[in-house]
């Protein structure tokens, strides 16, 4: 048997079709809706991310402003810039690329960030907001995983979903998204013990764990979900996932691709975010 492909490239082209003629509209009624990014340092994949995101945001037709910074910026400095860019009426949504340099904390540049522009959803009130199920911009990796989901029918209520990987940006969120789709969730990390037990009993397996080739055929219940969250360059330099793809797709019922699955969702929802973010501060203004 081999597994359906669930293709995140195709699937964010269908949803920033949506994108474009949102913005479009809201550009027509109000003002284009507009992202700041904030890149510290050089470092050469966070590069590559950032200029995919100003595209991604010129192609969709929302206004993008890329703010670079040299990697030996004070902590004062980044924050200076962000407050700076929270003060901005103009400015809907505000990202900075992760990881930062080591001298900066990343959580405190994350909480300066104003809630409603956080369309990373990285800053403790939306994380908060999110495990009471309550409104929030939602983090962008785990909201695309879940539009993945959907895309392909299929229903996560009373199934076994296993989340490889407790990181703050992908696996905490990822496993209350699940839970608010009524899955059982088990979240799965580095010290877990008798994994292959676990994930063999999993309906859906998240992979989260930076690893590559992590996930073995052997791991994987026949016919399971395997969606593959990683980013990674094995040892040719190639990029991969944390699933050994050519042999986990003879197992899995459906599975992702890397590239082409859930990174361009990643950018998708960052949009989708940056919409929300504005629609918000327009509503907001029309109530005064
Ligand atoms: N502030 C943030 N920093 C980081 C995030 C984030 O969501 N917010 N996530 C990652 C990096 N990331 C977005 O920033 C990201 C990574 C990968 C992709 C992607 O589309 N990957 C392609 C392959 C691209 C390549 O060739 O390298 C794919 O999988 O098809 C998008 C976004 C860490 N930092
Ligand atoms: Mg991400």
């Amino acid at each position: 048997m081999t597994a359906q492909l669930i293709n995140g490239k195709d699937l964010s082209q269908q949803i920033r079709k949506n994108i474009k003629e949102k913005a479009s509209q809201l550009t027509e009624k109000y003002r284009q809706p507009c992202l700041a990014v904030i890149l510290v340092g050089e470092d050469p994949a966070s590069q590559v991310y950032v200029r995919n995101k100003v595209k991604s945001c010129e192609d969709c037709g929302i206004k993008s402003i890329l703010q670079r910074l040299p990697a030996d910026s004070t902590e004062k400095e980044v924050i200076d810039l962000i407050n700076a860019l929270n003060q901005d009426k103009e400015v809907d949504g505000i990202l900075v690329q992760l990881p930062l340099p080591k001298h900066i904390s990343e959580q405190k540049i994350i909480e300066t960030i104003d809630v409603a522009k956080d369309v990373d959803g990285f800053h403790l009130h939306n994380v908060g907001a999110l495990s009471c199920g309550l409104p929030c911009l939602k983090p962008c990796t785990p909201h695309g995983v879940i539009k993945m989901l959907e895309s392909a029918n299929i229903d996560l209520e009373g199934k076994l979903a296993l989340v490889l990987g407790r990181s703050n940006i992908v696996g905490k969120p990822m496993a209350q998204l699940l839970l608010e789709k009524n899955a059982t969730v088990i979240l799965a990390h580095s010290k877990t013990r008798n994994l292959q037990k676990l994930t063999l009993q999993a309906d859906v397996i998240i992979a989260a764990v930076g690893r590559p080739l992590f996930l073995k055929a052997e791991m994987v219940k026949p016919g399971a979900v395997v969606i593959d969250v990683g980013i990674n360059r094995n040892s040719e330099g190639k990029l991969c996932g944390d699933v050994d793809f050519e042999n986990v797709k003879e197992t899995a019922g459906f599975i992702t691709p890397v590239p082409g699955g859930v990174g361009p969702m990643t950018i998708t929802m960052l949009l989708e975010n940056t919409l929300i973010a504005a629609e918000n501060s327009f509503q907001k203004k029309e109530n005064q």
